[in-house]
């Protein structure tokens, strides 16, 4: 779909940035970093992550500190942010939200 995978401008990123709660741009990518309650726990929701991920086709970089999970989001074929990486950061902090209700 050409409108969900063309390069957004450092504007457009900005304004989608603020509806977006705990994602960050750092260099050149959608960053956030989920703190768990255990190492079992974050592979838990890295497990979870990688289904969202195959459903939507689009997948994050992710590093695993112990009990800290690390995303960053580019597309990169377009060379940049596109609005399937702000789409899959809002799947993730749905996850996050079902969880953390847990
Ligand atoms: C064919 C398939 O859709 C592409 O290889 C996808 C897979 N997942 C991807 N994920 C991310 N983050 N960026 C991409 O450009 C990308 N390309």
């Amino acid at each position: 779909m050409q409108t969900q995978s063309a390069r957004l401008s450092d504007e457009e990123i900005q304004v989608r940035l603020l509806g977006i709660s705990d994602w960050q741009l750092e260099r050149g990518e959608l960053q956030s970093t989920f703190s768990l309650a255990s190492f079992p726990q974050a592979i838990f929701f890295v497990d979870a992550i990688a289904h969202i991920a195959e459903v939507e086709q689009h997948h994050p970089d992710i590093g695993i500190a112990y009990d800290k999970v690390t995303l960053r989001i580019a597309t990169h074929s377009a060379g940049g942010i596109t609005e399937k990486d702000f789409k899959l950061a809002r799947r993730v902090n749905q996850l996050w939200q079902v969880l953390s209700a847990l």
